[in-house]
């Protein structure tokens, strides 16, 4: 039988792991904060923002927000990170990926106090993510480690196949994997569009990841038997509901759960557990700017 992961389960496990280092920060009265910033009007962004408040309020976070219009120059965007960099109350903030098309997101990144930086997206992070050293890991590929945690399955000597090599997922994430960690010791090949014979990649694969953005793109035909389906992607797909589409994975869940020992849903795989370790980045952030230690789940 196919074990179905449940990423809010996780999520929630985190944070209820927060609460301690929450108190501990209060004791002597600091309270983490978080911002969220958006620029421009799309729809999921705004949903994920959203979610990502309502959790900060969940667990004793203190929620900021900063809308930016989407027509606005790039220096009014910089100059909201510059105040948020400037801002004691804020331990941690991001900027919402995608921003439109006349701003240079790696501009903005590089604008970010690294101490700040709860995405762990500034060259800073990266480079220390990279060396073995992370402050702040990003929150997908974290979240991704901590459900395989969860559910006991092991990465040492795993041959993992990764579908996507973007910043946000597919190349930390293979970083972290490669690492002599417990969590890491992988084997990690990475795919991509131009990628030959990915169904080969895919099939020899005992975890495949799929974190391309291409609604089901991966079918049972390219999974192993009994591999773990990890599925990052959450794609809205016109269709005759309410809300006018439905989420869908890059994985075609159907078919790839009659293959694999244990598969991640969309809705309710990683994308709870992006906005769990976000918390816990900010929780961290708040830790090493105020001096206290604590310990995080
Ligand atoms: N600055 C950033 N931008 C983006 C990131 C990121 O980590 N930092 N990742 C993605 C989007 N993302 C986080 O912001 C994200 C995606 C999905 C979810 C989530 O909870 N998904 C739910 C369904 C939500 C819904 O109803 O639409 C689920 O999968 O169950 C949270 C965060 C790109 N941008």
């Amino acid at each position: 039988m196919t074990e179905i992961i449940d990423g809010n389960a996780v999520a929630s496990e985190i944070r209820d792991g927060l609460t301690d280092a929450i108190e501990t920060l209060a004791d002597v009265g600091a309270r983490p904060g978080l911002a969220t910033v958006l620029m421009g009007d799309d729809p999921a962004s705004q949903t994920y923002v959203n979610m990502k408040q309502r959790d900060c309020e969940e667990v004793g976070i203190e929620g900021h927000h900063v809308d930016v219009a989407g027509d606005a120059p790039a220096d009014e965007l910089y100059e909201t990170i510059d105040d948020l960099n400037d801002n004691p109350d804020v331990h941690g903030y991001l900027v919402q990926d995608p921003v439109p098309d006349h701003i240079d997101y790696r501009e903005v990144i590089r604008r970010i106090d690294p101490a700040k930086d709860v995405d762990g997206f500034h060259p800073e992070n990266v480079g220390r993510l990279v060396a073995g050293n992370a402050r702040f890991r990003p929150c997908t590929p974290h979240g991704v480690q901590k459900i395989l945690e969860a559910y006991d399955i092991d990465t040492e000597g795993a041959d993992v196949t990764i579908v996507g090599r973007s910043r946000i997922v597919g190349k930390p994430l293979a970083n972290l994997l490669i690492q002599k960690a417990e969590d890491g010791n992988a084997t990690v090949t990475v795919c991509h569009s131009r990628t030959d014979d990915l169904g080969e990649k895919t099939r020899n694969a005992d975890i495949v990841v799929a974190a391309v953005g291409v609604p089901e793109l991966i079918d049972g035909s390219m999974i192993g038997d009994n591999a773990v389906v990890i599925d990052v992607g959450v794609n809205r797909v016109e269709a005759d509901t309410e809300k006018g589409y439905e989420l869908v994975g890059d994985v075609d869940f159907e078919s790839a759960n009659e293959r694999a020992s244990a598969i991640t849903p969309v809705p309710g795989g990683v994308g709870p557990m992006t906005r769990a370790m976000l918390l816990y980045n900010t929780v961290k952030a708040a830790s090493l700017q105020e001096e206290i230690d604590v310990s995080l789940p």
